[in-house]
């Protein structure tokens, strides 16, 4: 697996070693000892989670606060999506900033979202189907939605406004500003 840092602390790019031959191909997709010892840090994965998704639907963005709060590795086995994370990390320099990536069945990249972030996707091919492992139970007293079309977010979700599919939750997501600043 290759680990790869990105600005945002702890939001970390993984692509596994892909190991090929006449039968199709094998890859370890998480590691916890290779992880550690890049990350410094070991997640104690306690649930994982499976979605499909047809064109345009856009899932997010979502969190868990207090002692819910999620670190998730994701990934897409079917299709492409582009997932975006935006930090809620009152002391990081990234705080309110947003970050994305395309993750797909062809590229294998996983991310690992680190807890106090937003986290949503939204699906670029057919269907997407998204993986992912979290290391905390849902709850859904505790889950947050922020709203993907935040003017002060500016993320560029690719499709156009009448191609985005959202869930009738999605829709009632609330306004970064009008989040309380402590969350994390
Ligand atoms: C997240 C979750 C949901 N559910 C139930 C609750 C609803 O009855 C149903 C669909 O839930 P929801 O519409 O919140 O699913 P998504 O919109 O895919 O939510 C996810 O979207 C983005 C991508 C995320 O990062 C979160 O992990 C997660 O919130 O599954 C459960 O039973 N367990 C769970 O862990």
């Amino acid at each position: 697996m290759e680990f790869q840092k990105t600005a945002f602390k702890d939001l970390i790019i993984c692509t596994p070693k892909v190991f090929e031959d006449d039968r199709g191909y094998f890859y370890e997709s998480f590691n916890a000892k290779s992880f550690q010892s890049f990350a410094g840090f070991e997640p104690e994965f306690v649930q994982d989670n499976q979605s499909q998704s047809t064109y345009g639907v856009l899932r997010g963005l979502h969190f868990q606060i207090g002692e819910f709060a999620q670190s998730k590795l994701v990934r897409v086995v079917e299709g492409e999506v582009l997932d975006v994370v935006v930090d809620l990390r009152k002391n990081e320099p990234t705080y309110k900033k947003a970050y994305s990536i395309r993750l797909s069945a062809e590229n294998k990249k996983q991310l690992f979202v680190p807890k106090g972030m937003a986290h949503g996707f939204i699906t670029l091919s057919d269907t997407a189907t998204f993986i992912y492992k979290c290391d905390n139970y849902y709850n859904k007293e505790s889950e947050r939605g922020l709203a993907y079309n935040d003017p002060s977010l500016q993320i560029d979700w690719l499709l156009d406004k009448q191609d985005i599919i959202l869930s009738e939750k999605d829709k009632e997501n609330t306004m970064l500003a009008d989040l309380p600043s402590n969350l994390f």
